[in-house]
């Protein structure tokens, strides 16, 4: 016992002494810094309680100015703060609020307001489209809705928002030199799926992440254009290019659903650091061609030659034609040609669960993806593959010598057309704002003042039975198969997917080129195995993609299909 006190004692006396000098300092410090963490804590508190409070308060006062006489549809159950709430529950309420209302008020050819965080949105009945369409900018703006949902002049090239609007080059020359691109592109498309469908043989099936591989192939066939070879086969290229749409697509998605107008300005001042950032990043690969160009222009070579009919040069020679200066500065036509590949105006959650604004190749992508698995999930793809795979040996080969032999795919256009109608991109189209001063009475006598938002509704109405007949809310790849066909690129006030009137899609003829290479390639050298039912897809909001992740089974078809 004693000799145990004793050894207790000499090791007290061996560790106490310093270490009580240390401890007590040490707690002091511990205090400290526990008081500047909770003093931060409390700072931090206080300016995001101070956030949500501005964020409510702001929302509340857009949703205050909401037309009084249209109503809401998305408030069922809702009894506290209902309208701000169901804006808020556009995140995950998906489809049903648009369901809801045009089963209420649509197919009443009412108007009703549909709740959303980033304007009161006045859905306008399908009748009112073509009015919707007709109206100039002046009156019915659809530039200024592309202004805030892009930033544009804050999160894009110089010198203004203006000059980022003019699709000059989308709607002249990319469209009209498809046909003689057209075999540049289809050469593209075809070694982009030699790569990537490398693995998959003849003898066996072989699982394939067929949404990823179209992304992979449509960016590398759009960039071939717009950047050419080697550039469109360049890795680093491409990673440079799927950063800055990162950074973009965060930035409008949160401005989208996070930003109340009155603090657009602030919050788009700040986004524009990183995605400037990234926008030089990828600059950097294209910019001393860009000069060397401009050089050659100062010296007075102009006009597209040879090897020099491309979207760069377009651009350049388009923008030789405008009295501002800064027109023709390297970073700005850099600019330029990264933002066209980001139009399509839709935002998917990748697998990474990162948000990304979806780019003009990704958005014919997409819609390749959308367009195959509503095939293979079809009761009728059992009867129409075979059918598609043989318009397909017929006229594919033929392209080479005359690209104009796509035209007879009329199968194929029939599936396009009916992925569109079907599955459109967006849900909800001819997105204008009213600018006219002292606002705008629709044809039906409905008021929308100054400042109101007004889209038309899409997928509700190509699957109205009342509108369209029996059979209208079913997928028919050969519904538009017959002598009077419309091809996939027709536009009407009842087929919507590429909008309507003056702002409707310029990039949909190269869109369509570029999917019937892309599919009438799959078609002409793959078998598919038909799915049972559709991959879960990724939802945002009321828009539905194919996921990258889904899977389908190929295998390589026998014989000389496609040499
Ligand atoms: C399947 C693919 C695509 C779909 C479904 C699609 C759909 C759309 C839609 C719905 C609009 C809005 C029309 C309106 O408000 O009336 C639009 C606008 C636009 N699209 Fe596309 N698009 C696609 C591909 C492309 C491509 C490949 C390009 C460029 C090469 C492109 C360039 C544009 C541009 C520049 C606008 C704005 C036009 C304006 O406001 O004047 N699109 N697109």
């Amino acid at each position: 016992m004693f000799s145990n006190e004793h050894d207790t004692d000499s090791i007290r006396f061996q560790v106490v002494p310093k270490p009580k000098e240390a401890t007590v300092t040490e707690h002091v410090k511990l205090i400290g810094f526990v008081f500047t963490l909770l003093n931060y804590a409390a700072r931090g508190l206080i300016f995001g309680s101070y956030l949500i409070f501005l964020f409510v308060f702001l929302q509340l006062v857009r949703i205050s100015k909401a037309p009084k006489d249209i109503p809401w549809v998305g408030l069922k159950n809702r009894k506290f703060l209902p309208k701000l709430r169901a804006c808020l529950s556009e995140l995950w309420v998906g489809q049903e609020m648009l369901d809801e209302g045009y089963e209420k008020y649509g197919k009443q050819n009412l108007p009703f307001i549909l709740p959303s965080m980033l304007w009161n949105t006045v859905i306008l009945p399908p009748s009112n489209a073509t009015w919707i369409a007709q109206q100039p900018d002046s009156i019915l703006s659809g530039n200024t809705t592309m202004e805030q949902m892009m930033g544009l002049g804050y999160l894009t090239h110089g010198p203004n928002a203006e000059s980022c609007r003019d699709f000059t080059v989308i709607r002249k020359d990319l469209t009209r030199q498809i046909m003689g691109l057209s075999n540049q592109v289809h050469e593209e498309i075809q070694a982009a799926f030699d790569d990537e469908l490398a693995g998959v043989g003849e003898d066996g099936w072989t699982n394939v992440k067929l949404q990823k591989v179209l992304l992979d192939v449509s960016f590398r066939a759009g960039n071939r254009i717009f950047v050419g070879l080697p550039m469109c086969r360049d890795k680093a290229y491409k990673k440079a290019v799927d950063r800055w749409t990162a950074a973009f697509g965060m930035s409008t998605m949160m401005l989208r659903l996070l930003v109340p107008e009155g603090l657009r300005g602030l919050f788009l001042s700040a986004a524009a650091i990183p995605t400037k950032f990234f926008e030089r990043r990828a600059a950097r690969f294209f910019l001393p061609r860009i000069e060397e160009r401009l050089a050659r222009l100062k010296e007075g070579g102009t006009g597209i030659k040879g090897e020099d009919n491309d979207m760069m040069q377009w651009i350049i020679d388009q923008n030789a034609t405008k009295a501002d200066p800064r027109e023709l500065e390297p970073a700005n036509i850099a600019g330029k040609m990264i933002l066209f590949n980001i139009f399509g105006k839709c935002t998917p959650k990748t697998k990474e669960h990162k948000l990304t604004s979806l780019p003009a190749t990704a958005t014919t992508g997409v819609q390749s993806g959308n367009t195959m698995f509503n095939l293979l999930t079809s009761p009728h793809a059992l009867s129409t593959m075979p059918q598609l795979q043989t318009e397909a040996s017929q006229i594919m080969p033929q392209l080479q010598h005359d690209p104009r032999q796509i035209r007879e795919m009329t199968k194929l256009d029939s599936l396009l057309r009916e992925t569109l109608r079907y599955h459109p991109m967006t849900p909800q189209g001819l997105v204008r704002q009213v600018v006219k001063p002292g606002g705008l009475t629709t044809p039906d006598g409905v008021y929308l003042p100054e400042g109101t938002h007004v889209h038309s509704i899409v997928k509700n109405m190509h699957h109205d039975l009342d509108l369209f007949g029996a059979g209208a809310d079913e997928f028919d790849p050969l519904r538009y198969y017959k002598p009077e066909q419309k091809s996939a690129v027709h536009i009407s006030s009842d087929f919507l997917p590429w909008g309507l009137g003056k702002h409707a899609c310029p990039g949909r003829f190269f869109a369509v080129h570029l999917m019937k290479l892309m599919l009438g390639e799959l078609f002409l050298k793959y078998d598919f195995e038909n799915l049972g039912e559709k991959p879960k897809p990724v939802r945002l909001g009321d828009m539905e993609f194919p996921s990258e992740e889904a899977v389908v089974r190929m295998r390589r078809r026998k014989g000389n299909v496609g040499a």
